[in-house]
């Protein structure tokens, strides 16, 4: 893709209120028909959370809007990131086009230290070391420490602070706070809470307490399609609602 093409699908239609649009999404993998034709926009500041049932396919959605579908399978239908199409453009340009991603399983390289994964992580000659530091102090810290010593909560600061050094118009972030302690998903809402500030996300999270905490708007998959897209509040006000959509029970938190 030439620059002027990275430009052009990045461009932001004037009086567009979101900031990625996706619309009729289909993916296909290993002759699974996963997602069913799932459409649903995503804010252009603060959190959108996408949220279902266990293996529904919210990483899948995910990994699509990234193009990171598997080469056993196919996604069909249309992503715009600010009004460009951006499905089918392959992952490196599109993380060179402002689409950040936090993995579920952190990634974070347990041999090298903490800078050093940082260090790797840049993209830019002026990484924003001031926001991530800001963010996340017990990296600055833990600088030296190896990252496979750092707990859970840690790596997924740093995964998170690997991802905010550089810049970047949409976050997506796949569950941050899956197997953490109950006092380090706190600390992880905050920091997420506060990174929102600086830049949108698409979140993927299982975690009721955090989604109330953090959510604008809320988007649930069922059965490959979305089920009910509207205020986060507004879902997790109606027990009844939550606990047919997701199973669990939302006074519960989890
Ligand atoms: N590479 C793959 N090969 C085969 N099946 C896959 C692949 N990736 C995902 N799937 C299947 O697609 C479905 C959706 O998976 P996905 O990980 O997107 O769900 P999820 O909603 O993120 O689940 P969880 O909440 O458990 O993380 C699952 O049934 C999963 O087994």
């Amino acid at each position: 893709m030439t620059a002027a093409e990275e430009r052009t699908f990045v461009a932001t239609p004037a009086g567009s209120a979101s900031l990625l649009q996706v619309e009729n999404l289909s993916v296909r993998i290993a002759g699974l028909h996963i997602l069913q034709g799932v459409s649903f926009e995503v804010a252009a500041s603060g959190v959108t959370v996408l949220l279902g049932r266990n293996g529904v396919g919210k990483s899948t959605t995910l990994r699509a809007i990234l193009g990171l579908t598997p080469r056993n399978g196919a996604a069909t239908g249309s992503i715009r990131l600010g009004g460009g199409e951006i499905l089918g453009k392959p992952t490196h340009a599109l993380v060179k086009a402002g689409l950040g991603f936090v993995p579920e399983d952190r990634c974070v390289f347990a041999g090298l230290t903490v800078a050093e994964n940082l260090r790797l992580a840049e993209r830019t000659d002026t990484p924003d070391y001031d926001l991530v530091f800001g963010l996340f102090p017990e990296l600055s810290k833990r600088a030296k420490q190896r990252a496979g010593s750092l707990s859970g909560g840690q790596q997924q600061m740093l995964s998170l602070g690997r991802v905010l050094l550089n810049p970047n118009k949409l976050l997506l972030i796949d569950e941050p706070t899956k197997g953490l302690a109950p006092k380090v998903v706190t600390e992880v809402a905050e920091a997420l809470e506060r990174a929102a500030q600086a830049v949108p996300v698409l979140l993927v999270e299982q975690n009721l307490a955090v989604v109330r905490r953090l959510a604008g708007d809320a988007v649930v998959i069922a059965a490959g399609q979305v089920a009910w897209t509207g205020p986060g509040e507004e879902l997790l006000a109606d027990p009844a609602l939550t606990k047919s959509l997701l199973a669990v029970n939302a006074a519960g938190g989890h």
